[in-house]
């Protein structure tokens, strides 16, 4: 009977969401459908009026476009939480990805980022927080399905005979991977909220091991800074930088179904505008590339740029003949120096002062001579020396305007040049730097270009000057804007929906140069781009230039930085955070860790650990939270000849075990191509081409343990363990990594006894019972 009672009011209980829920999506509906009509009636109004009407109009226009796609964007578990306070005024307080009020104002859902939603990450039995009871609220489109209570309050837990659960953490755990990572505001913990939550200002950085959370709390935390910082980071804007674009296209939901879209993503391999730069292919080189020294090679090689030439040089203006002299050179030089401009604008500064003495030089000459007199005639001759020939090659030489990427080609392809500036260099360090002519720049160049850009300046400095102007433009847009808002503040009230549009806002959305530009697009394009913030993913890859480019990209140093040191594998990775800060910041940097891994069943992060810590591999230990319903599957091929089908094999096994998972091998760079044509030879079309970007129905991929890094998959099998560590200059971090890739189900295979020994598997001794 009084079970009976217990099932009526949890029915009343789903019941009760059900309807709320429907409510909350009713309302939802209501402002889409108010977005479209105010959509409608800026479009409608034409392509008439002033340009900057038209230009207010497109401004409008795409704001709406851009806060109709937000509403879109959570139409997927709107609302997943509620709060029972011990107090207050809203007894209960339901939790969801946007805020959403009533016509009256009265509120109606809670965004997930705003402070009154943070007891519901916090809360705990120990530290109430004020809460009675949290409710997670499980969704299937607009249904409610399920309710699921943690009650705080243990005189309430007794009077329902409840008791704390997390179901909706272990659902979120156990479900299928798609290939693309989604979002967990339903689940954070609280370990993660505070770091989300972490102050603006400084460098934060979250050291965790393997599947704690990193990637999915730095994609939580920028969108809460863009929520709780709106004011100060809506126009510098939000960097995140992966170490790939296959990365960059395995977390690029999160944010959009957060409600965020205005943030510019970047691999390392794009961050200098207009190019998509592939990795490094020789270690020793990226290594090279990679250290601080080649600041001082940059800088060097751009010094050398401007030179005094050995001997005075006899020049010919219109038929008369003058002379440059070293002496005027140098003095020239020292006098454009000391300007500190970058090369390209101090040499302006250069060629007017020779140019200026030449001409006189000339007048003296020409008047000795009986010729030129007046003023008229010495502007002439100031003409007649900058067009000069003679003049143009002699000034070029001393001082040749240059490009980035002209100034890392002479490095590259010229021994003399390579030699100057790398004094102190090995012969194999400067070897590692040549390169064949026209050979496309790597990943490595990035940051040796954006340094280059630095000193040498714009290489047209009127160019320069028209960017001073556009930029000079864009501050206008925003005092037109401004004037709209107040002229249409009316049409701007966003009944209904946390957060405002104002001036900055629309600013941001202005139509540039004919093409649609926010905020976003222009900082992605920009090199010299200020931004608010920047989140670095798996940042214990990046090298000291790399570091230093971020630096630069973030004058504020405001930096939330998130890896694994024990993961490192690049070639020029600091090895620790005190080391790769040090620099930029010194030691003003904090630091926050995680300790729970959410991704990997126990059974495999205790082989991982083993085979990590066997071999001497400092890891930041960190407890499952859940167990697999199979322990690692071990097992060994006795040639490599064999591996392929062995791998085919164990896949099947693999996704037989876990119906409807994602499952990859990842294998040494060298395996790569065989084991993929063994798996299409088998599973056909089910076979993915590459990492984290699989698409609907390939549910089969194949990689190697670099390109897995940061991803996840149901069914792993880490193939030739021997070579994968091989493939890394730091031991066994890559099979690490490999081996904390799955969420499910591991399979190793190793060829022979080539592999640590924790991954052999046990062999029976000769005539043992097999029964
Ligand atoms: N609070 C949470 N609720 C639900 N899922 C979570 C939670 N925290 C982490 N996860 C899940 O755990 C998995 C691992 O997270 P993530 O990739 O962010 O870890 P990581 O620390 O970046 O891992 P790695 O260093 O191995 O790349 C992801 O599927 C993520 O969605």
């Amino acid at each position: 009977m009084a079970n009976e009672s217990v099932q009526a009011e949890a029915r009343g209980a789903l019941e009760h969401e059900r309807e709320y829920v429907h409510g909350l999506y009713h309302r939802l509906d209501e402002l889409r459908e108010e977005k479209r009509e105010q959509l409608r009636r800026v479009r409608s109004t034409g392509a008439i009026g002033s340009r900057q009407n038209q230009s207010e109009r497109d401004s409008f226009a795409t704001l709406y476009e851009d806060r109709l796609a937000q509403l879109d964007a959570v139409e997927e578990r709107l609302a997943f939480g509620r709060l029972d306070l011990e107090s207050g005024e809203d007894a209960h307080r339901y939790i969801g990805r946007i805020g959403l009020t009533d016509e009256d104002q009265t509120r109606l859902l809670v965004d997930w980022r705003a402070p009154e939603a943070a007891a519901f990450y916090q809360a705990t039995a120990f530290d109430r927080h004020g809460v009675s009871r949290r409710r997670h609220l499980t969704l299937r489109r607009r249904d409610v399905v399920s309710i699921e209570d943690d009650v705080l309050d243990p005189a309430l837990a007794e009077a329902e005979g409840a008791s704390q659960g997390d179901g909706a953490l272990l659902a979120a755990l156990n479900a299928r991977r798609t290939g693309r990572m989604g979002d967990i505001v339903a689940t954070i913990q609280a370990e993660q909220d505070r770091i989300i939550r972490a102050p603006l200002p400084g460098v934060l950085v979250v050291q965790g091991g393997p599947g704690t959370g990193k990637t999915a709390v730095a994609l939580h935390r920028a969108a809460y800074l863009l929520y709780a910082q709106r004011e100060r980071l809506r126009r510098a804007g939000v960097l995140i930088v992966g170490p790939s674009d296959a990365f960059l296209r395995y977390i690029d939901r999160v944010l959009p179904s957060l409600g965020e879209t205005g943030v510019v993503m970047s691999s390392l391999g794009r961050l200098w505008p207009g190019l998509d730069a592939a990795p490094e292919t020789s270690r020793e080189t990226a290594r090279v590339k990679g250290s601080l020294r080649m600041a001082d090679v940059i800088r060097k090689a751009v010094a050398q740029r401007q030179r005094i030439p050995a001997a005075p040089r006899v020049l010919e203006v219109e038929g008369t003949k003058i002379t440059l002299t070293p002496q005027q050179v140098r003095r020239a030089r020292e006098r454009a120096r000391q300007g500190h401009k970058p090369h390209n604008e101090a040499r302006e500064t250069f060629v007017k002062i020779l140019v200026k003495e030449l001409a006189e030089q000339l007048q003296e000459i020409l008047e000795a001579s009986g010729g030129a007199g007046n003023e008229a005639d010495r502007a002439y001759l100031v003409e007649d020396v900058r067009s000069s020939r003679d003049v143009r090659v002699a000034l070029n030489l001393c001082w040749m305007p240059l490009t980035p990427q002209q100034l890392l080609e002479g490095i590259y392809t010229k021994e003399n040049i390579r030699r100057a500036v790398t004094p102190g260099f090995s012969e194999a360090e400067r070897d590692a730097l040549a390169r064949p002519a026209g050979a496309p720049f790597t990943e490595a160049d990035v940051p040796l270009l954006d340094e280059a850009a630095e000193l040498l300046g714009d290489f047209d400095p009127s160019a320069g000057r028209a960017a001073a102007e556009a930029k000079a433009q864009a501050k206008r847009d925003l005092e037109n804007a401004e004037q709209a808002v107040r002229n249409v503040h009316a049409q701007l009230s966003e009944e209904g929906i946390d957060g405002f549009i104002d001036a900055e806002a629309l600013a941001a959305y202005n139509v540039v140069e004919g093409s649609r530009g926010t905020a976003a697009e222009l900082a992605a394009a920009d090199r010299t781009w200020a931004y608010g913030h920047v989140v670095v993913d798996e940042a214990q890859e990046l090298s000291p230039m790399q570091w230093r480019l971020l630096m630069r990209r973030c004058p504020m140093k405001s930096f939330t930085v998130v890896g694994d040191a024990a993961q490192a594998d690049a070639p020029a990775a600091a090895g620790s955070w005190g080391a790769a800060l040090a620099p930029f910041v010194g030691e003003r940097f904090t630091l926050a860790e995680l300790s729970v891994n959410y991704r990997t069943p126990r059974q495999a992060v205790e082989l991982a650990e083993r085979v990590a810590t066997d071999a001497g591999l400092r890891i930041s230990a960190a407890s499952a939270v859940r167990d697999a319903d199979e322990a690692p599957v071990l097992a060994s091929v006795a040639v490599a000849t064999e591996l392929p089908d062995a791998a085919v094999e164990a896949m099947a096994a693999g996704l037989a075990a876990v119906p409807g998972g994602l499952g990859a091998v990842v294998t040494s760079e060298r395996n790569v191509t065989e084991l993929r044509r063994a798996m299409v030879e088998r599973f056909g079309a089910r076979v993915g081409t590459g990492a984290g970007d699989a698409a609907a129905g390939q549910d089969v991929l194949v990689m190697s343990a670099t390109e897995a890094k940061g991803l996840e998959f149901d069914v792993v099998i880490v193939a030739d363990p021997g070579d994968v560590v091989r493939d890394s200059d730091g031991g066994v971090g890559n099979l690490y990594v490999a081996l904390t890739r799955t969420t499910q189900w591991l399979g190793v295979i190793s060829v022979g006894e080539d592999a640590p020994a924790a991954l052999l598997p046990v062999t029976q001794a000769v005539g043992a019972s097999t029964d």
